[in-house]
């Protein structure tokens, strides 16, 4: 690929940055160490790994939260190291995982907060300050709550003032700590769908830690993957698929990552086998019904029991032991299975 016109575009660098903590005057955990990773300007990375892994402690460490055991941050090519709290504010913003509860505080008053590095000490609004909550607030879609309290909003909503506060605060990096942890399915989806706006259109560098493997696959542009001791992989989400690296770092007897559907499938210990003939959307759903009930699942035949799909009609012809029978549901279909079997028994 062609290098052109080059303006600065990384955001965030980490320099040979090693995470961890200090344990007594000499010793100390080294989570990870000799860390180089870099977050370009309008770029989402989601840091994803298993529980441990070290997704806090990296994330603290490169907000300057949590002193490096060595290497450094640089956010726009500045040094987080030894910079004052209003210094950091105005290179990095974070919003954490934890609910908020300030009930009586008004939307508007919470994300007037994010101007707090820029104002004097007395808290002032400017113009300017006044024109940024505004923008902040319109981003996330929620300028007509402005003068509702917190309490009158939902936790989806709460999420969105949070990322509005972090918008006001203008910084070129924002850093979220599993922005989605208390949210239902929608909600998630939204957070994920409106951070990966927000990074192409304001141009700033997104950083969240998330355990949605599944959202993070679909809406990040770069995963950093993390797993105890090993170096951090990164890539396209697409690219840590095809070489491997999520199902290893995922491995686990319990499930399988499928890599042509990107879906965890759950083990289940195999009792007999089935032959299933049909496939397609409810080949696909009757497939993972069977496989929970204990079923080997073949489109060969194997043994005596066949399972055939109607598509048509929407049913299941079950041919066993010299007889068949039809199924309306896959739920009559594993009942009739269920009791055939404990007969046999
Ligand atoms: N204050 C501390 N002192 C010493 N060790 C710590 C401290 N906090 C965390 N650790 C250890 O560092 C390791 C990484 O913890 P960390 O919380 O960064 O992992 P994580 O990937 O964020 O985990 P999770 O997904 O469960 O939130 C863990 O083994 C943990 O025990």
């Amino acid at each position: 690929m062609k290098a052109e016109k080059k303006e600065i575009q990384d955001i965030l660098v980490t320099q040979d940055l090693s995470i961890g903590y200090k344990q007594g005057k000499k010793e100390s955990l080294c989570l990870l160490s000799d860390v180089n990773l870099t977050i370009r300007r309008g770029e989402m990375v989601c840091l994803l790994g298993p529980n441990g892994a070290g997704k806090s402690t990296l994330m603290r460490t490169i907000a300057g939260i949590q002193p490096p055991l060595a290497g450094c941050t640089l956010v726009e090519g500045i040094p987080i190291k030894d910079r004052n709290y209003k210094e950091i504010a105005q290179l990095l913003s974070i919003v954490l995982t934890e609910r908020i509860n300030v009930g009586n505080l008004t939307v508007y008053h919470i994300v007037s907060l994010g101007r707090h590095p820029y104002t004097s000490w007395m808290g002032k609004l400017s113009n300017e300050d006044n024109e940024k909550i505004k923008w902040a607030l319109e981003q996330v879609g929620l300028l007509h709550y402005a003068n509702n309290f917190i309490n009158e909003l939902s936790d989806g909503e709460r999420q969105r003032v949070m990322i509005a506060k972090a918008l006001a605060q203008d910084t070129p990096l924002i850093m979220l700590d599993e922005p989605t942890a208390h949210l239902d399915l929608p909600n998630r989806v939204e957070i994920m769908r409106l951070l990966h706006r927000l990074a192409r259109e304001t141009n700033k560098a997104i950083l969240l830690s998330t355990h949605e493997l599944d959202l993070a696959l679909q809406a990040a542009d770069l995963i950093w993957l993390m797993s105890r001791n090993e170096p951090v992989k990164v890539g396209a989400p697409e690219d840590l698929v095809l070489n491997g690296s999520i199902e290893g770092t995922f491995h686990n007897k319990s499930f399988n990552f499928d890599r042509k559907t990107g879906n965890f499938i759950m083990n289940y210990q195999k009792k007999q086998s089935i032959q299933l003939l049909g496939n397609d959307v409810m080949g696909f759903w009757t497939q993972r019904a069977l496989s929970r009930e204990g079923y080997q699942v073949s489109c060969e035949q194997v043994g005596d029991c066949c399972v055939n799909l109607l598509e048509d009609t929407m049913e299941w012809e079950v041919k066993q032991n010299g007889s068949t029978i039809k199924c309306v549901s896959i739920q009559e279909l594993l009942f009739y299975l269920r009791n055939s079997l404990s007969k046999e028994k």
